[in-house]
């Protein structure tokens, strides 16, 4: 019996992606002002047609999609039906999905957590995960080692784009560091032997806000994507991101959900959306 191959690792396929679609990351986030804002009730209805129209719409022109666990969590098990179902769909259509779920645990039970994302045939299987390290970088050590075995990446939250972040991530360790700087310390660990061995990305990422202005004080240069949310709602745009990013800004992965959403359900509108954001990335970043 031959062996399954071995799938390409996450950050090469990113690039790839990338290159090939532009770097827009669009979140499904179906908030319940949305589904009404699109004439749907507030339930599992509302909720298979909000998500099937934005696949439908996007899915074969976006490189990335980040779902937002918690908007499908909230119906419970039909509500992870619906991701299910969106995520396959959106990766047999080329695109690769981030799964939005930010889980962070002791290792014993992350290793649970990677495996409802992260292990291949698994129902909830995605591209990649985002996970919060804040119990220590070393509880992710599960969730990084069956990323590597399944060819799929991880964004780690080391400055989110929320005011309150700072708290925490700027907060001062033992060694003088902030919180967030020794983050993207660990990321370049990480995606050092990848990088080494001549991926253009490695497959270890950063969550890194648009929204947080200059961060030249910190080394961003990690050797993984850096995914940045906060464009749109949140008031960042996409010509912030040379300012906030420096010469990094050719790995940020910039998110946007509801500045796209909102244009919905009309998918035509939604399709215009998304594009306007790729142009004024690219006006912004090159490429
Ligand atoms: O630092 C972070 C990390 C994650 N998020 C998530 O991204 C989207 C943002 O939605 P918008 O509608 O574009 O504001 C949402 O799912 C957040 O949970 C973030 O905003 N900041």
């Amino acid at each position: 019996m031959t062996a399954p191959a071995t799938p390409a690792p996450f950050g090469a396929r990113l690039r790839r992606a990338m290159d090939a679609r532009g770097p827009l990351c669009v979140g499904i986030d179906p908030h319940a002002s949305l589904l009404d804002a699109w004439g749907l009730a507030d339930d599992i209805a509302g909720l298979t047609s909000f998500t099937r129209t934005v696949v439908d719409a996007l899915a074969d022109r976006v490189a990335v999609f980040k779902p937002q666990s918690a908007f499908f969590e909230r119906f419970g098990s039909r509500g992870l039906a619906v991701l299910e179902d969106a995520t396959a769909d959106l990766r047999a259509a080329g695109a690769l999905v981030v799964m939005d779920a930010k889980r962070g645990d002791i290792g014993s039970t992350m290793a649970a957590y990677a495996d409802t994302y992260l292990r291949p045939g698994a129902p909830l299987f995605s591209d990649a995960l985002t996970v919060s390290p804040y119990l220590g970088y070393g509880s992710l050590a599960p969730a990084v080692e069956l990323a590597r075995a399944s060819g799929c990446g991880l964004f780690v939250l080391a400055l989110t784009s929320n005011p309150e972040g700072a708290e925490v991530q700027r907060a001062t360790a033992a060694d003088g560091r902030t919180l967030g700087a020794a983050m993207l310390a660990h990321l370049a660990a990480e995606n050092a032997a990848e990088r080494a061995a001549g991926s253009p990305l490695g497959s270890f990422g950063a969550v890194v806000g648009a929204t947080l202005g200059d961060l030249s004080s910190f080394d961003l240069a990690t050797g993984g994507p850096l995914l940045a949310p906060g464009i749109g709602a949140q008031g960042a745009t996409p010509a912030d991101l040379p300012a906030v990013f420096g010469p990094a800004v050719r790995d940020v992965v910039p998110s946007v959900s509801r500045g796209v959403l909102r244009h919905g359900p009309d998918a035509a509108a939604l399709r215009a959306a998304a594009e306007r954001y790729a142009d004024e990335v690219r006006a912004a970043v090159g490429g």
